[in-house]
């Protein structure tokens, strides 16, 4: 059963239309990949999927189930069960980690009794040392203990879908594979789907995408399995019109 379709979506980031027309669908429990070069689109997609107000819809719909969320807030979207672990995470001084998550399951009117033995749980899942959820979030954290929290952070609540935007980057190969376990978890047991951009097939090969598809100047030009990925890290996309050296100026 589809839980996200986004039909014809255009969208502007100020004068730039950066999506031009894209169709995608995920369903509930399902594990897809989004590939594309720099500057393809990929993360305008999945602002724009949470929200974020300096993204325009210029046309088409996003839809949860049978309903279209196109106008809906950012904490609507969360409280509905969308997640993103963005590329870079803010530094929160003077929120503690521990309080953020009591937070969290106030907002989605869960049972707070039990929170500080699931976040501890939780951290020792992730091989995170239990010290950082008594501290500021993310403030003096490492790139690779920053992705970590983030995965904790949205692991910590019930998820319908979690967006990752290239969670593997900076993550040395144990940390790759511990948040790819917890993030495989989360669909196994709460049948979570998961959203995944990246670069490189290696989180995939761990996650197990069930679909790749690809983005180049905003548009979705391939669709396939896990042998996409490979056979895209060793041709790039030149098949798509696309040289190596135009990386990160398109549009
Ligand atoms: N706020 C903005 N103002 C102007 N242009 C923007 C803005 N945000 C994104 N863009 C442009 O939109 C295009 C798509 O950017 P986006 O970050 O979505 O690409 P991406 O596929 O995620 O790239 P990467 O793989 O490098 O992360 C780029 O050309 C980028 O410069």
């Amino acid at each position: 059963m589809a839980l996200l379709t986004i039909t014809d979506l255009h969208v502007s980031v100020g004068a730039k239309q950066v999506l031009q027309g894209i169709d995608l669908q995920v369903d509930a429990g399902e594990v897809v990949a989004v590939m594309g070069p720099n500057g393809s689109g990929k993360s305008t997609l999945v602002s724009t999927i949470m929200g974020r107000p300096t993204y325009t819809v210029d046309q088409g719909s996003i839809a949860i189930e049978d309903q279209d969320i196109a106008a809906w807030s950012t904490d609507r979207r969360a409280r509905r069960g969308l997640a993103l672990i963005s590329q870079s995470q803010p530094e929160i001084p003077g929120v503690r980690v521990d309080e953020l998550i009591t937070s969290m399951y106030r907002f989605r009117d869960l049972d707070t009794g039990k929170v500080t033995e699931r976040i501890v749980a939780e951290a020792n899942d992730l091989a995170l040392d239990q010290s950082l959820l008594n501290r500021w979030v993310n403030v003096d954290l490492s790139g690779g203990e920053r992705k970590k929290l983030e995965t904790l952070l949205v692991s910590a609540v019930p998820q319908a879908l979690v967006i990752g935007d290239e969670i593997d980057s900076g993550l040395d190969i144990d940390a790759l594979r511990d948040v790819a376990r917890r993030l495989r978890r989360l669909n196994d047991e709460q049948g979570t789907a998961l959203l995944l951009i990246t670069h490189y097939p290696r989180l995939l090969r761990e996650i197990r995408a069930d679909r790749v598809v690809v983005l180049v100047r905003g548009k979705m030009v391939a669709e396939g399995g896990m042998d996409l990925a490979v056979e895209l890290e060793k041709t790039g996309y030149q098949r798509f019109g696309v040289e190596a050296a135009e990386y990160g100026t398109l549009g």
